[in-house]
């Protein structure tokens, strides 16, 4: 059976990665966008309080279930940062080359160049779902200083993992669904949802 669901998020990368992990599975994944819903303001300190209201944001404006993603890159001589303010680290407009460049400079000074990917997965099948479904993953990495690689989004350039000797960018597709905070998060999700 085929299963209409609204994935909760603009971001045209997590939408790639997502189609590809669920399209095997039979779901029939829709972007929010095509039913015209606009960006869920995103106030909370927690990535699950961000998941759950733009999942339950969609859920309300499409009368379909819902899939959101809050994720970041967290990186320890930072304290954390820029964690669940990844997005806009470097302000408004949204612009991953301006988070990059922030990240780098801020980092600058640090030795341990330590970090990682953290992703939460809230599913509601409608918007007053008392029991949202509920899944995280976390990979661990480190951040360059100089891009490499052409896959991905968002901070994949300058995310090295010491153990492949390559950045997330220099990963094909399959091979960042295998491993990341996303795939490890949509798989625990798909495992609850049975
Ligand atoms: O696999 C990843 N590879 C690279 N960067 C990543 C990844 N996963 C999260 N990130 C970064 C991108 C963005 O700076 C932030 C997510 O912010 P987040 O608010 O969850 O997403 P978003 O605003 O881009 O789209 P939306 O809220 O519509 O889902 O973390
Ligand atoms: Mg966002």
């Amino acid at each position: 059976m085929t299963q209409t669901l609204i994935l909760a998020s603009n971001n045209a990368g997590k939408l790639r990665e997502f189609a590809e992990l669920l399209s095997p599975l039979g779901f029939d994944l829709k972007p929010q966008r095509d039913f015209d819903v606009p960006e869920a303001e995103e106030p909370h300190a927690t990535f699950v309080e961000n998941a759950l209201t733009k999942a339950r944001h969609a859920a309300r404006l499409t009368g379909l279930p819902a899939l959101a993603d809050d994720s970041g890159v967290c990186v320890n001589a930072l304290g954390g940062a820029p964690g669940v303010y990844s997005a806009r680290y470097a302000g408004e407009p949204k612009s991953d080359a301006r988070n990059n460049a922030k990240l780098i400079q801020d980092l600058k000074a640090h030795a341990d160049k330590s970090a990682y990917y953290y992703c939460v997965l809230v599913y509601v099948r409608h918007a007053d779902d008392p029991q949202p479904v509920i899944a995280d993953g976390r990979w661990d990495g480190e951040i360059v200083d100089a891009p490499r690689g052409q896959g991905g989004f968002g901070y994949d350039p300058f995310f090295l993992l010491p153990e492949l000797g390559r950045t997330v960018a220099e990963l094909d597709a399959e091979e960042k669904n295998r491993r990341s905070h996303r795939g490890q998060a949509l798989r625990q999700l798909v495992e609850k949802l049975r």
